[in-house]
């Protein structure tokens, strides 16, 4: 019984019995209500079978016209619904055609968060058939202007607000949130939301975001999903007036206050969760972002999106690339414009696959990547002022001012944009890439659609269509000279969710770059012959559900080989596993 009371939600009111006391009201009086003196506080927690007009208004049980007779009948809901009985395809038509009619991508991204709120398993079976659609409203570009308009739209909370008038206290605020076995956590604080700077606590869209692509494309439970905002305040001095801003109004904590309910945070999610629930770390600012992944990357089981997800994603698609523009990795040179998170995440995880093919020691390999960083190229003369993950690629060259400069010195094969600048690939860079490459490659990493280092049509008329280009956000297909490219997007959405349920089903502990090798490996794959023939260098994301049980399964497999799975006995088939664990949006039957 005490342990019981112990394990309450609300602990500091537990009372305190003796465990082998027989007074007291009720059946089982767990919660110690009928025990309770008037001046004792408690938690008024209940448990029910939703039905009538609760069970229509309960999201994840809610089927609209879609509850049969039988179900009316069992469950209260006659009256409550108009006679008609539909099928989900139907609502799922309406809604298609509804949202269609928007002409604002604002709008689109409203009612679909309106949906989600009201009938989770119709906005996942939307998200599911419609992906391609559906991802730039739910995801990047429209979840950025989401986000930068959060306050003004904001209607009902999603995720779980964190501040620091909650210091001390993270712990029962974790016990706020209704669900119990949460798989999947992701947390922002807001600093570097897309290439869009600092939104604050309006950052909680992306989190929001990003998990509901963990189940629409990697079918994780929507219950297992947690999104957190951790605020601390911001320097965005116009949403610091802006009358609608929902976070605290102060400058943003740093040092050790940062530092300490960060760790308090950290603390209290493996107490609350088990050390088997993934924290993956999103839209942090760099300054932040390398340490925390550092720190408890050893005890926790944490990835960083930007910093790993995206190397994974890019690693994929230049290796996809090599069909096309030829030769094997460690005969490229890459150029990065933006050495931040994004940059010098992909650029480890390049130079460790080429160590690996070629056995060179990985301070060789890495000699091949240059990068470029607000200030010029990065080069030896600079090491001593260069943050500590920019250091690594400090090679022996003269100093460089600008990108242009820097294309002209050191004639990259390949050229990336992470800088988080749009319109930075200028006609004069792309066509001195173009001038000594019969195929360059060309990716344009930064979002929202705004920030792209070049669009798609920039990229193939200035490279008179001999660009193999790729960008964060979507972009249409161009016809140039009578001819239809279809450019791809490269976006951490291809692995993170095949990542996240690959560490789920395997019970792992920890991440390992080894997996996010396994996971380039799996979805660099999933390009066949025909998409190659097309130019292409990712596959579709109507295929994503097929591709993230592809990379589930290597990844899961390599937290096996490492010894870090704890789900045991390790399945034979892990592909078919990993199908079998999926979430489906299907509506259940009641009883
Ligand atoms: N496609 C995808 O899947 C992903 C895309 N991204 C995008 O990448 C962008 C960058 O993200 P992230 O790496 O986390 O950001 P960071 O802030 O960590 O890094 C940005 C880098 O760009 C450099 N930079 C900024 N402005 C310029 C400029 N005018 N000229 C040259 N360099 C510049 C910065 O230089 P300095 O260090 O000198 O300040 C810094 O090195 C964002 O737009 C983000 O949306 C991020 C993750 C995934
Ligand atoms: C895609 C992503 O994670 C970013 O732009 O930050
Ligand atoms: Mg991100």
């Amino acid at each position: 019984m005490e342990s019981t009371l112990k394990d309450m939600r609300d602990g500091a009111t537990v009372l305190d019995m003796d465990p082998k006391s027989t007074v007291g009201g009720g059946v089982e009086d767990v919660y110690g209500e009928d025990r309770a003196t008037e001046d004792q506080i408690l938690t008024p927690w209940t448990v029910s079978i939703a039905s009538g007009y609760s069970l229509l208004r309960n999201p994840q049980h809610n089927k609209g016209l879609v509850f049969t007779e039988r179900e009316r009948d069992a469950h209260y809901l006659r009256g409550l619904l108009p006679p008609t009985i539909a099928t989900q395809e139907l609502q799922e038509k309406k809604l298609m055609n509804n949202i269609r009619q928007y002409q604002l991508p604002l709008q689109k991204y409203m009612a679909m968060m309106e949906l989600q709120e009201r009938n989770e398993r119709l906005f996942y079976k939307l998200l599911v058939d419609n992906v391609e659609e559906l991802l730039p409203v739910v995801y990047t570009p429209t979840v950025g202007e989401a986000c930068q308009k959060y306050g003004s739209i904001f209607r009902r909370p999603q995720g779980l607000y964190i501040s620091l008038k909650e210091k001390g206290m993270i712990l029962d605020v974790l016990k706020n949130w209704p669900e119990r076995n949460i798989q999947v956590i992701v947390v922002t604080d807001g600093e570097r939301i897309l290439g869009l700077g600092d939104l604050g606590c309006q950052g909680m869209g992306i989190p929001v975001g990003k998990l509901s692509l963990y189940t629409a494309l990697g079918g994780v439970r929507p219950s297992a999903c947690l999104p957190i905002t951790i605020d601390v305040g911001t320097n965005n001095e116009q949403l610091l007036k802006d009358e609608f801003y929902i976070g605290l109004r102060q400058k943003r904590a740093t040092g050790q206050e940062y530092a300490e309910l960060l760790h308090e945070f950290m603390t209290a999610v493996k107490q609350n969760y088990g050390e088997k629930v993934l924290i993956q770390f999103e839209d942090f600012a760099n300054h932040n972002a390398f340490e925390l992944l550092a720190k408890y990357g050893t005890t926790h089981l944490v990835f960083n999106d930007d910093i790993q997800g995206t190397a994974s994603v890019v690693l994929a698609g230049v290796v996809a690339a090599l069909k096309l523009i030829g030769g094997s990795l460690d005969e490229h040179k890459f150029l990065f414009l933006g050495a931040g998170e994004a940059g010098t995440g992909i650029a480890e995880l390049i130079a460790q696959e080429m160590s690996k093919q070629t056995k060179a020691p990985l301070e060789e390999t890495r000699k091949k990547i240059w990068l470029v960083d607000s200030k010029g190229l990065i080069v030896s003369s600079r090491k001593d002022s260069l943050q500590h993950f920019k250091k690594p690629w400090a090679h022996e060259h003269e100093p460089v001012k600008d990108l242009l400069s820097a294309v002209k010195a050191i004639k990259p094969t390949v050229l990336i944009g992470s800088s988080g600048v749009g319109k930075t690939f200028t006609k004069e860079v792309v066509e001195a890439v173009a001038s000594f490459n019969e195929k360059p490659l060309i990716l344009a990493l930064s979002n929202p659609t705004s920030q792209s280092e070049c669009t798609a049509e920039e990229a193939y008329t200035w490279t008179k269509g001999r660009a193999i280009f790729a960008s964060g956000s979507p972009f249409d297909p161009v016809e140039y000279d009578g001819k239809v490219y279809v450019p791809g997007q490269a976006n951490n959405a291809y692995i993170f969710p095949g990542l996240g349920l690959g560490l789920v089903i395997s019970g792992a502990i920890r991440v390992h770059d080894d997996m996010l090798l396994a996971a380039s490996e799996a979805l660099a794959g999933q390009v066949t012959e025909e998409l190659f023939h097309k130019g292409l260098i990712y596959p579709p994301f109507s295929n994503i559900r097929k591709i993230s049980a592809q990379i589930a399964a290597n990844v899961a497999a390599k937290a096996y080989e490492l010894g870090v799975a704890t789900r045991l006995p390790r399945p034979a088939n892990l592909v078919k596993y990993a199908e079998s664990c999926m979430y489906s949006p299907i509506y259940r039957q009641y009883r």
